[in-house]
């Protein structure tokens, strides 16, 4: 990607500040024209006072200069104070934008770029575009103008003196151009560390738990140091770019003001210049030299930011998982659903894992998804939320395909509780609610009764408004299962899709929501993916995903009567043997 292409790719997000960074470049111009005559006024100060004409006339003219420096001031801290309030908007809009989008990637994309590394891409990255596209560009201008106005200002006390100058400018350009290639690759290999370091501390403290268990904590901690080296390495390298630049141009500078320095006293020799011209020029000069260093050192951050702009674009230009087709409809929610399979083929690659695969799920049934760990059962579940789309056959709400319908409308009929419980930081009711935010204490704890969790949340310390940590660690594996199941009942949405909704729960907790989950499939669409024989053995329905395809294992016809309570010695064989695979 290259400057411009990040920069036409990111503006249209900040076009719209673009008034705010305008009335900051204002107050800044009006600040560095200030600048400029005041150094124009202090000249005639020196040679007054120096000639001791009229001190009244001295005076004035001191506070004149005194004058347009307060004016400078004043206008330099407005208009600093509007561009950092600009830029940090544009931030926060760009982080908007990105998590907005982030959000409807394919849960699976954020799986595999490492949430360590996702979090880096809100953080960092977004203050590098903004500097790009906003206050880098509003500096950029800012010292190009300051540079001209110098410049002309410098031409009219000595033609000469200045042309030197002016000459400096296109080799410092040069110089900063040659820098900036190594600036790229260093920021491409220290935002690469930096993203592996968020990704090791990230695994290394999500699962704290197991590296304790194993013995691992050295092994994370190695990974997390091995990462923090690349990244130093890679510091020290974008630092050697940086302080090595800087070096070059403070030797040049040094150069310049004494080239300056020598055609000054030979103006004033030959009476071309006074005392205070030269005092004004090597001020004006002064000046120029930091805009000019100014406008390289941009040019210096712009290529780590364009490092920035590929990772950022890199997101927003995968695909999301619910693009809905410019027709979509959203049909109105039924209380009573039936969710059908039709012919649906889907593969992660070239291999199938479902073919040719059909399935009714009607209201009023609870119909369990069994088979052997890794075939599939997931995924199929995550097409039922349109997480993705099968890539044959189509999958049928009441009859309406829903690659027809808006992906949130699907989401208001089918809810699914996903195989890993998510527990929010908040209370015990803020979570359940997080499924309906409107929801009233009575429907929270109604849901809660459902799931059968209300007899342990009210032994909690403050019962539903017991605040929960963000893991939910005060809770047990078994307590956050219900929670999260409490939240997708709350939803109350025709269809349920529970993956594994009963793992981690002891035999008796297991047969109360295996209870529960019959009650809701009176007059619920429910399907239940499971390893576990109670909840299967409930079932009204056994389909059994079998060598990519859906094998009927039991229908209602042969449930037998209270199935509820359905042994695993006295389920059918074969039912039996997938659980146990
Ligand atoms: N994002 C992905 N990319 C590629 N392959 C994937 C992806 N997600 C899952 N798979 C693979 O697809 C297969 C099915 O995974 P899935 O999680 O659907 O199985 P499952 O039947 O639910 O397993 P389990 O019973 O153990 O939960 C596995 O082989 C898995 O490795």
């Amino acid at each position: 990607m290259t400057v411009r292409d990040a920069a036409r790719r990111f503006a249209p997000l900040v076009v719209h500040h673009r008034r705010r960074y305008a009335l900051a470049a204002i107050f800044l111009v009006v600040s560095a024209v200030a600048e400029i005559i005041g150094i124009f006024v202090l000249s005639d100060v020196l040679d007054m006072a120096l000639s001791s004409d009229s001190w009244q006339t001295f005076a004035a003219t001191a506070a004149a200069w005194l004058a347009l420096t307060l004016v400078g001031a004043v206008t330099d801290y407005f208009g600093q104070l509007r561009a950092i309030a600009a830029s940090e908007d544009v931030v926060r809009n760009l982080r908007n934008h990105l998590f907005a989008w982030v959000q409807r990637l394919h849960p699976r994309l954020h799986r595999s770029y490492g949430l360590g590394d996702l979090v880096n891409r809100h953080l960092s990255d977004l203050e590098a575009i903004e500097h790009l596209t906003g206050s880098g560009l509003m500096q950029l201008l800012i010292a190009t103008l300051s540079t001209v106005g110098l410049v002309t200002a410098a031409f009219i006390m000595s033609w000469q003196v200045a042309v030197v100058a002016v000459i400096a400018i296109p080799v410092m350009w040069l110089i900063s151009r040659s820098f900036a290639t190594a600036q790229t690759r260093a920021t491409r290999l220290e935002r690469a560390a930096n993203s592996n370091i968020g990704v090791a501390v990230h695994e290394g403290l999500a699962g704290h738990e197991t590296a304790v268990a194993y013995n691992q904590q050295s092994c994370e901690h190695a990974r997390v140091a091995g990462f923090g080296q690349d990244w130093l390495r890679a510091r020290i390298f974008q630092s050697r770019v940086e302080v090595g630049f800087g070096s070059v141009m403070s030797v040049g500078q040094v150069l310049l003001t004494l080239i300056i320095a020598v055609m000054g006293v030979w103006q004033i020799r030959q009476g071309h210049l006074s005392v205070g011209g030269l005092v004004a020029l090597t001020g004006y000069l002064g000046y120029l030299y930091p805009k000019m260093q100014e406008i390289a050192d941009l040019r210096l951050s712009v290529s780590s930011a364009v490092v920035s702009a590929e990772r950022v674009a890199e997101l927003l230009d995968l695909p999301p998982s619910d693009t809905d087709q410019a027709d979509a409809i959203s049909p109105s929610v039924s209380p009573h659903s039936t969710l059908s399979l039709r012919g649906v083929g889907y593969g992660y690659g070239p291999e199938s894992l479902l073919d040719n695969a059909s399935l009714d799920v009607r209201p009023g049934e609870l119909t369990a998804l069994v088979g052997p760990s890794g075939s599939g059962k997931s995924t199929l579940a995550g097409l039922l939320v349109r997480f993705d789309t099968p890539q044959r056959g189509s999958i049928l709400l009441d009859g309406t395909d829903i690659r027809t319908m808006t992906a949130a409308s699907v989401r208001e009929h089918v809810t699914l509780l996903p195989q890993q419980t998510t527990i929010k930081a908040g209370t015990v009711a803020d979570n359940i609610a997080y499924a309906q935010p409107g929801a009233t204490e009575s429907q929270v704890v109604a849901a809660a009764v459902a799931a059968d969790a209300d007899d342990f949340i009210r032994a909690l310390p403050l019962g539903y408004a017991t605040v929960l940590d963000e893991e939910g660690l005060a809770l047990s594996g078994g307590q956050r299962q219900r929670i999260a199941l409490a939240r997708a009942i709350l939803r109350d949405t025709p269809i349920l899709v529970l993956d594994e909704p009963t793992s981690g729960l002891d035999t008796a907790t297991a047969a109360r929501v295996v209870e529960a989950l019959r009650r809701l499939a009176v007059d619920r669409t429910v399907l239940v993916i499971t390893h576990d024989p109670r909840l299967a053995a409930a079932a009204d329905n056994v389909v059994e995903l079998r060598g990519r395809r859906l094998v009927h294992v039991r229908t209602p016809r042969h449930a037998a009567p209270g199935s509820m309570r359905m042994r695993l010695d006295v389920a059918p064989r074969h039912v039996v043997r997938s659980l146990t695979t």
